[in-house]
């Protein structure tokens, strides 16, 4: 995957002057994701009075009218596979210099950066010797739960509902966030029981995730990357391959059950025939029933860990999602149809950085700490980065205004 240029305000490089304030890794199976905090300006500008940080921080003590700091929360991801890309494009913007921190050990320059994920172990030496930093490893549990807690209470229309081809913003209260299931939806799946902030229990998972999406795919469809993959989902048409409950039963339904002749009695049940090879089936197709048989997989996997614990909310994140309709509509269906309508999917806008955004958080020294505070930070979504269908190209960022309780 080609590095996007980071957009930042006005410069082309967002160290300048200290601009990258803060950055944290979470580097997975598939993806390696990155957010870092780039500073627009310090202090907050009253009419045409400047005044410094610190003034702004004493004005802005219980008052929302004096932003200590304005910037942008920033987001990249790359494939871990291609972690060279990654190492040489945080050395090209230098995002390592502004958002690193020194150990808090009197004499001792090692500089590091917080990272969760298996990665974070995998590659430790690779970017101490490459960048001279030291990897501060956070639990990935810890980080998906933290992340998803503050993105669902700092970022307007972070979470939504997709059902029907109908994409509806759901507005969190705050006071009735927990409990709540969080599916993540990575290289592999966690399913983790969320009962407050850092109260929560992983309570399931599954080796059926997105890995196994992008790794099937590319056997069965020879596709050359996940984008080609999901490209391909989108146009074919699963019922040419998924052996349908009409295939069986001769077009009717099986109404005893509740079973319609178009729902799916078995997942590439057409190909049993034997009289066709591979080569024979569309990719598109194939692409299209192993996103539904995944999907439906964990949708049915996932409802049943929210009746174990009753839970009625589920929140879906990882970027096996991508805001790919089918694949939320798939997942919705089944949590709507197993729960008989109790238990909602929901989606998130920044499903895939749950974990890079937890890492961040979890800084205790980066001199945001007490900013960061869900309380003490308002975002907006900058619409800028919004594709046709609200899924993020990987470079979005959110405007923050962060403040002192
Ligand atoms: N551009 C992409 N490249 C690779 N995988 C992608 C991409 N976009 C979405 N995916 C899907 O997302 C999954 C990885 O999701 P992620 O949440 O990053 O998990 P992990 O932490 O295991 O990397 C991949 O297995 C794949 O199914
Ligand atoms: C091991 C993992 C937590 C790693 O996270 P990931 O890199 O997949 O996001 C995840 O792949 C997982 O939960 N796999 C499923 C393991 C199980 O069967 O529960």
């Amino acid at each position: 995957m080609d590095p996007k240029k980071i957009e930042t305000e006005g410069n082309s490089d967002p160290n300048q002057s200290g601009r990258v304030y803060h950055l944290a890794l979470d580097i997975g199976g598939s993806l390696a994701k990155l957010v870092y905090f780039t500073k627009k300006d310090d202090g907050y500008v009253h009419g045409e009075e400047r005044i410094s940080p610190q003034e702004a921080l004493a004005k802005s003590k219980g008052s929302r009218s004096y932003p200590v700091v304005k910037g942008r929360l920033n987001f990249m991801r790359f494939e871990t596979s291609k972690i060279n890309d990654l190492l040489e494009f945080i050395k090209s913007e230098k995002l390592h210099l502004g958002g690193s921190r020194q150990q808090d050990v009197p004499g001792n320059q090692n500089m590091f950066i917080k990272a969760t994920g298996g990665g974070a172990y995998k590659y430790a030496d690779l970017f101490k010797e490459r960048l001279g930093i030291s990897l501060d490893k956070e639990d990935e549990m810890d980080c998906l739960v933290a992340g998803a807690n503050f993105l669902l209470k700092v970022v307007p229309e972070e979470a939504f509902t997709y059902l029907d081809e109908q994409k509806q913003f759901v507005q969190i209260d705050h006071n009735d966030l927990y409990p709540y299931l969080l599916v993540n939806i990575g290289s592999g799946v966690s399913m983790i029981k969320v009962e407050g902030a850092g109260k929560f229990e992983r309570v399931s998972g599954t080796s059926i995730g997105g890995g196994t999406f992008w790794g099937l795919g590319r056997l069965l469809t020879k596709c050359k990357s996940f984008d080609e993959l999901l490209e391909m989902s989108y146009r074919g048409n699963n019922r040419v391959i998924d052996m349908l409950v009409g295939d069986i039963y001769g077009g009717t339904d099986y109404s005893k059950i509740g079973l319609a002749s178009t729902a799916i009695a078995s997942s590439f049940g057409k190909a049993i025939s034997d009289n066709k090879k591979i080569e024979d089936y569309n990719p598109e197709d194939i692409a299209r029933s192993l996103l539904r048989m995944i999907s439906n997989n964990i949708g049915q996997i996932s409802y049943l860990n929210a009746l174990r614990f009753g839970l009625k909310r589920i929140f879906f994140g990882g970027f096996f999602i991508r805001s790919h309709p089918f694949t939320m509509d798939t997942i919705s269906v089944a949590v709507n149809y197993w729960s008989k309508g109790e238990a909602k999917a929901m989606f998130l806008r920044h499903e895939g950085f749950l974990g890079a955004v937890g890492a961040f958080m979890s800084s205790d020294k980066h001199g945001l700490e007490e900013l960061l505070a869900p309380g003490n930070m308002s975002c907006a979504v900058d619409s800028r980065h919004d594709s046709v269908n609200g899924e993020l190209n990987g470079d979005e960022s959110i405007e923050c205004r962060l403040y002192a309780s």
